[in-house]
């Protein structure tokens, strides 16, 4: 494995053609470190989404490399691309997309059936556990709070051990107590399972959880913090914003 799990080479991606194109990501080159956290922030319409998509091989850039385990995904077919994901990438969004009438066991095991596999219950269990939800195994989503169902998500994310879990915005729908749960076991399954994770986020205090911060302006990099406070992200935010008005005037 790369001690780099993830990294992006010159990652370029444009929407549209003619007057109407959106450069979305212009030239980005940035890499993940194996067992870290990164909080990836930036204005609105800076292209956090975008680079999220394209490096969890959700979406193609137009240009540059994303290498995945030392795996170049330019370089891939599409179903070979569907396996890559499935096998070495979790993902939550902000909505938990939960399926209703199963129960949080049986949601968490999904990506295990659709593996061709009979999930093990001590399997599941494990998981639901490391997110600390062992006890609501077999509660509907219903049955849960925001901040338990986004917890579900993220096992059912991470049953199939992904080398990198991506989040966009996993805490935008929750209140504070949901947001500081989630946020608490996610830098736990850092430290204590080194797993890697990167997530976008519009709020600083969640940004500050993550062991480094990059920013994005209009689709470049614009500097990153490491060991980030709310108030040192809040400031730099503050500060890209004002750059970003600036220049639009
Ligand atoms: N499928 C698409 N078709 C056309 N334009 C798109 C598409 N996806 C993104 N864009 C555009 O690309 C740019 C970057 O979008 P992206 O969603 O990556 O930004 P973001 O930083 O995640 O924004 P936000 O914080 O508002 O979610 C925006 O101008 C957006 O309108």
């Amino acid at each position: 494995m790369d001690e780099q799990t993830i990294r992006l080479v010159s990652v370029s991606r444009t929407f549209g053609s003619g007057d109407g194109a959106v450069r979305a990501l212009a030239g980005v080159s940035l890499g993940f470190a194996a067992g870290s956290f990164t909080a990836i922030m930036g204005p609105s319409g800076s292209g956090k989404s975008t680079l999220l998509q394209c490096a969890a091989g959700l979406d193609r850039p137009d240009e540059g490399q994303v290498i995945v385990a030392g795996v170049d995904l330019a370089g891939l077919s599409e179903t070979k691309v569907t396996l890559l994901r499935r096998d070495r990438i979790g993902f939550v969004f902000q909505s938990f997309n939960l399926l209703p009438s199963l129960t949080a066991e049986q949601n968490v095991g999904l990506p295990l059936h659709l593996a061709g596999r009979r999930p093990k219950r001590a399997e599941v269990g494990a998981v639901l556990a490391d997110v600390g939800l062992a006890e609501r195994a077999r509660h509907r989503p219903s049955r849960l709070s925001g901040g338990q169902q986004q917890r579900v998500a993220i096992a059912r994310a991470l049953v199939t051990r992904p080398d990198v879990l991506f989040a966009d915005e996993p805490t935008g729908a929750l209140d504070t107590g949901g947001s500081r749960d989630v946020l608490a076991m996610l830098r736990d399954l850092v430290d204590r399972r080194g797993q890697t994770i990167v997530m976008v986020t519009h709020d600083p205090v969640a940004a500050a959880y993550a062991d480094r911060v990059v920013f994005l302006t209009d689709g470049r990099l614009a500097g990153d913090l490491a060991r980030p406070t709310a108030e040192s992200v809040a400031a730099r935010m503050a500060s890209l914003e004002s750059e970003s008005e600036s220049a639009a005037c």
